[in-house]
């Protein structure tokens, strides 16, 4: 067995989708140097001809103030206004999908703080702009320099701007007597029973906030900075939502605000970014004008989408977190082949090819602001954006389809920008230096798997779909991107080589049927090529991308454990969902953890901490392998007989070696460890005995 033709090709072809091997190439060519393509744009739109420069809408999504707080997303907004830019030009959208009172209140003192803010970073040119990130960065030099007084003067407006938020707002939600609550919805007199704050409060929670609130107005002369300067108008919108109207997660989110902003602002580039991604470098817009304002190929491109860098990624990721590898080769290689992917956060859109125009089709003039809105007031504009934040507002229409972020997908992004490039728009991939934007990676394994499992799902949904890279987008974009959409849309049914090869090899050893050729047959010449090759590429591409050799072997174990649980998911779900069997949902990813989690996170030792059933398919296959290698070892020792074993089953038997070492840390958090982020003790007897259980079914089975 295993010296014949047919089966080495059968174990090949699956061997080269465990390894990632048969696509990844497409993923990785046609490399374009992004940075020299800005250099020569710079001059035109600098300074001298600030008045062309486009209206830009920026849109900041939050959804859930316990997990993203409020404090992290206002450090976000503050980051995005005070982009090197005309203010005037600039508007701040943040669409709250919790619609979280705290949130609006600290977007209301944000407003207040901003007027200091922002004339500061301009008199100093600072970076990063979002405030935390900034008093972070701060060596003790710099504090000293000559920046000292206004420096002392700024921290001190954060703290009071942090203060009142706390103490006052937090407090005062806290202890609004319930009654009042209930009056204030129903519009009664509730002034009697309130302190001061709390009248603010009430008088705030008119219902029509709840929707949209502009907080600052760019059209306004005297709302200004205390410099004098214009500050970027200011938007808060809760969009509606009732409990029998689907909400579209965040692609709903994003279409009410194009909406709301097209009323408002109407800025003619949008940038979205998600409520953790502050931007790290107020040069951006102006890089990204660089590619859309190109007189030769920018009425093409249709988007720039910058890479999603994280701030909290540790030396050796032990989550692989950083997407060093997508970030430093894939999406290179794909802005070679007509444009990187559209990834959510941290890209930049034209408004007309979002809201629908098509490939070829004449652009209209950006229709400003100062020409129709300059006489509507404030509680108008505001009532126009309820209308159509409204949860009906979107029955009967295109938007979900021909118009606006495509609906139905957990990677609404993907299947959006997909079918832009589809129509023939080319989009760039820019990946500056000095990272555009940085956001909170997830921190846990769970959360880690739960957010792979979205991205595998929806990018297999997207497989299966009518926008499917594989027909769809036949001849419509070039070979090599509709195979690098592939690679990405395969990552879930990706799962069923992975499955094999965990846990038939290491079976099959225990009962000493070799799967693979011996050692001594010309046969294991191809294997050994495409492991080694494949191994040997993945570790150069790793260190080349500025990785450790530490964190290429952890990325090595959670990319095992991604398809032996997250995509396996992904893949069952998907299958029940074509069915009809299941719908998919958006589970937000946390941006926040326990201090002990963080500790443990720092010193990257693998967080578990909760029972889930991925964690026990990721134990009882670990286990599995476990027994079958010490089951092996014994046997052979006892018989004597290790060299010939080792003969003759030699690729097994370092198969099965190297899954039980790189599952180590799975087995310190089953059956060492003793803090809260080990594997529940419930789920370590319930793994260890269903292992237990079917390696002794095989063995009398055989
Ligand atoms: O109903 C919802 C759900 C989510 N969000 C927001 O969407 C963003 C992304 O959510 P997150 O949980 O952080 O998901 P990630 O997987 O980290 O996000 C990546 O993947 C998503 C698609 O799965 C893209 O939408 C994101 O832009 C991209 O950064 C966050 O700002 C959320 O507040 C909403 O506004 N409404
Ligand atoms: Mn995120």
């Amino acid at each position: 067995m295993g010296d014949g033709f047919g089966l080495v090709c059968l174990e090949l072809s699956c061997g080269s989708v465990f390894t990632g091997f048969s696509l990844k190439p497409f993923g990785g060519t046609g490399f374009i140097d992004a940075p020299s393509r800005t250099g020569s744009l710079r001059g035109p739109y600098s300074t001298m001809h600030e008045k062309k420069l486009p209206g830009v809408d920026i849109f900041v999504c939050t959804a859930d103030p316990t997990i993203e707080p409020p404090i992290m997303v206002i450090n976000t907004v503050l980051s995005v206004m005070a982009y090197d830019y005309p203010q005037h030009k600039l508007s701040v959208y943040l669409s709250d999908d919790g619609g979280s009172d705290l949130t609006f209140f600290a977007l209301l003192e944000a407003s207040k703080f901003a007027k200091h803010w922002i004339p500061y970073c301009k008199k100093f040119d600072v970076e990063p702009r979002s405030p935390a990130a900034y008093f972070r960065s701060l060596t003790p030099d710099q504090e000293d320099a000559n920046l000292a007084k206004d420096l002392a003067i700024i921290k001190a407006c954060f703290s009071h701007f942090k203060i009142n938020y706390t103490r006052t707002w937090r407090t005062a939600l806290k202890t609004l007597p319930s009654s009042a609550e209930s009056q204030m919805k129903k519009g009664q007199n509730i002034k009697d029973s309130l302190n001061g704050t709390q009248i603010l409060l009430a008088v705030t929670m008119t219902p029509l906030f709840k929707y949209a609130s502009i907080l600052l107005d760019g059209r306004d002369p005297k709302s200004t900075d205390v410099a004098g300067c214009t500050l970027p108008t200011l938007v808060y919108l809760a969009r509606e939502k009732r409990p029998h109207h689907f909400h579209n997660f965040k692609a709903g989110a994003m279409n009410a605000l194009i909406r709301v902003s097209s009323k408002i602002s109407n800025g003619q580039i949008i940038l979205n970014v998600d409520c953790d991604m502050y931007s790290n470098n107020s040069k951006s817009i102006r890089d990204t004008l660089c590619f859309l304002l190109d007189e030769e190929k920018g009425d093409d491109i249709a988007y720039v989408q910058f890479p999603q860098n994280f701030e909290n990624v540790t030396k050796n990721e032990i989550y692989g977190a950083s997407l060093r590898v997508i970030n430093e080769v894939e999406f290179h290689g794909l802005d070679g082949y007509g444009g990187p992917l559209y990834i959510g956060s941290g890209c930049f859109h034209r408004r007309d090819i979002l809201s629908g125009r098509k490939f070829g089709e004449e652009c209209k003039k950006e229709e400003r602001r100062e020409d129709g809105n300059k006489l509507k007031s404030i509680f108008e504009l505001e009532e126009t954006s309820k209308a159509l934040a409204s949860c009906t507002y979107e029955e009967n229409t295109q938007w979900g389809n021909e118009i606006g972020l495509k609906y139905g997908c957990p990677v609404e992004d993907v299947v959006t920008g997909l079918s832009i490039q589809s129509q023939g728009w080319k989009s760039v991939y820019f990946n500056p230096a000095r990272k555009a934007f940085l956001g909170v990676a997830p921190n846990t394994l769970p959360q880690t798997l739960v957010q792979h499992k979205r991205w595998s799902e929806g990018d297999f949904q997207i497989l299966l779909s009518k926008y499917s890279p594989a027909w769809y987008a036949y001849k419509k974009i070039s070979l090599g991107l509709q195979l690098g959409y592939c690679t990405y849309c395969l990552w879930a049914p990706n799962c069923l080589a992975i499955l094999y090869y965990l846990i038939v090899p290491s079976l099959y050893l225990l009962k000493g049927i070799p799967l693979f050729p011996q050692i001594s047959s010309p046969w294991l010449v191809p294997f050994a090529y495409v492991i080694i090759a494949k191994y040997t590429y993945s570790l150069a591409e790793f260190l080349w991308s500025g990785g450790s050799v530490l964190g290429w072997w952890n990325e090595q174990r959670i990319w095992l454990y991604k398809r032996a649980s997250a995509y396996l998911f992904a893949f069952i779900d998907t299958i029940l969902n074509k069915l009809g069997f299941s719908n998919s949902a958006f589970i937000i990813t946390a941006k926040v953890a326990d201090e002990d989690v963080s500790q443990r996170y720092e010193k990257e030792i693998m967080e578990f901490g909760t029972s889930s059933p991925m964690f026990t398919v990721l134990a009882v296959l670990a286990l599995l392998n476990l027994y079958c290698l010490s089951g092996v070892v014994m046997d052979a020792v006892v018989k004597k007989s290790v060299a010939q074993v080792c003969w003759t089953m030699f690729p097994q038997i370092l198969l099965s070696a190297v899954l039980v070492t790189i599952n180590l840390p799975l087995f310190q958090g089953l059956f060492l460890r003793k803090d809260k982020g080990k594997m529940p003790s419930s789920l370590a007897v319930k793994s260890a005995a269903f292992a237990l259980f079917s390696f002794t079914f095989f063995t009398i089975l055989h």
